[in-house]
């Protein structure tokens, strides 16, 4: 895939789906920690999302890191904005900014399992 090409496919994919994780694997079978830990929190909260696998598309896995100008995978999106990586994503449901930031753009999700993860690892 050329670099535009990419860079199309991926702003498509972003405007279409409120939630997309650009990830190592897929959802249900990932393939690298760091991508299975926020698919595992986002699986966990029920989160309706489309994954992304960049193992299967080196224009995407480069083409994802120019998009966000952040250099790992994984990547998570909402409503067409890069929100961070696993790091931040842990981070951000541990303190409760997950919550906020799907409350905020109408994304449901399990109330009760995002406050599990927080008791379990508060
Ligand atoms: N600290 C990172 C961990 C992710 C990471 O280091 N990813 C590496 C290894 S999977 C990566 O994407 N390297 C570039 C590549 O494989 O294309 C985060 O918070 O997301
Ligand atoms: S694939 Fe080796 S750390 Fe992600």
């Amino acid at each position: 895939m050329t670099t535009t090409d990419a860079q199309t496919q991926i702003e498509e994919t972003v405007k279409a789906n409120d939630v997309v994780l650009f990830m190592k694997g897929t959802k249900t079978m990932p393939q690298c920690g760091f991508s299975s830990r926020v698919a595992g929190v986002l699986n966990y909260m029920g989160v309706e999302y489309a994954d992304v696998n960049v193992l299967s598309d080196d224009g995407i896995r480069q083409g994802i890191k120019d998009y966000s100008d952040w250099p790992t995978i994984p990547q998570l999106y909402v409503k067409g904005e890069f929100v961070g990586g696993c790091d931040i994503i842990t981070e951000m449901t541990l303190s409760g900014e997950l919550d906020q930031l799907f409350e905020q753009n109408g994304v449901t999700f399990d109330k009760d399992a995002a406050d599990k993860i927080r008791q379990a690892n508060g």
